[in-house]
């Protein structure tokens, strides 16, 4: 069995394949790396022989994470690295290596799944978008606040901004202006992801006309999902260009 490792800035997103690569055999979301290892050894019948894992945490945090999947499992655990060019898609910051790891691979999955120009929109931790051209060139992308952040700056720099999840989830159940505190809040800001969502697709219309695809991921990717129609929401995105990153063979 194969184990996979998206480790955001929030959360860790991962799975186990059968060794075939063609079936999930669990998956989950961790809060931290012991509460990953925890969800892992309770899996009745895992017996893990590869580790595939991109991070976008600090090396030492990555390296402590690996030190703990190579003393509890035993297991081999390859680490997706930046690249100049790979799989037909060019990396197109100035620093390559700059470029976020989990951008870079939901870059790598979009282009493969779209063999064209593609937009990909993440939502998560942070919100970002990425432009491929037709011939695999990445011209470039931006990233802002995600949800969790624009919600949690609100809360700690304002004094009566303050409410718990269930509410906030129940907010959401309509867009019209909030009369609660907790329902301007979080319609104002889904409505800016929103207004980030069509603000990209108007940038990439005037790159490619209608000729391109949108890929929406992320943990957060539902709450835009409206703004985008046309979009191919892809919660794995990452996953599909970490196996095109690190094969196992
Ligand atoms: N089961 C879940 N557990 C935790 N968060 C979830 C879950 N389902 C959806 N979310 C949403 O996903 C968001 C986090 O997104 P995601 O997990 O993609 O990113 P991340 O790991 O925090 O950060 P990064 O942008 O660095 O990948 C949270 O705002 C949360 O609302
Ligand atoms: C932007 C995030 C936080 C999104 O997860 C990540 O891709 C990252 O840390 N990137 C490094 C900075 C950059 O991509 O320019
Ligand atoms: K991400």
């Amino acid at each position: 069995m194969i184990l996979e490792l998206d480790c955001g800035n929030s959360f860790i997103k991962w799975r186990v394949l059968e060794s075939s690569e063609a079936t999930v055999r669990a998956e989950g979301i961790a809060g931290s790396d012991s509460a990953l290892i925890d969800s892992l050894v309770a899996l009745p019948g895992l017996l893990l022989t590869r580790c595939r894992l991109v991070s976008v945490r600090a090396l030492e945090e990555t390296d402590k994470l690996i030190a703990a999947l190579v003393a509890v499992f035993g297991v081999a655990v390859s680490c997706a690295t930046s690249a100049r060019e790979m799989s037909g898609v060019r990396n197109g910051y100035e620093d390559f290596q700059r470029l976020g790891m989990d951008r870079w691979l939901a870059m790598l999955g979009a282009f493969k799944l779209a063999s064209g120009a593609c937009l990909v929109l993440d939502f998560g931790t942070a919100a970002t978008a990425d432009f491929i051209g037709p011939d695999g060139g990445h011209l470039g992308g931006f990233i802002c606040p995600g949800m969790p952040l624009m919600r949690n700056q609100l809360r700690t720099h304002t004094r009566k901004i303050r409410y718990d999840d269930a509410a906030a989830e129940r907010a959401l159940e309509r867009l019209s202006p909030g009369r609660t505190t907790v329902e301007a809040v979080e319609r104002g800001c889904t409505l800016m992801l929103r207004g980030f969502v069509l603000t990209q697709l108007e940038l990439a219309r005037g790159y490619w006309g209608e000729d391109f695809t949108v890929f929406l991921t992320g943990g957060d990717a539902e709450l835009v999902r409206d703004a985008a129609p046309q979009a191919r929401l892809i919660p794995d995105l990452v996953f599909v260009g970490l196996a095109m990153a690190c094969p196992l063979s």
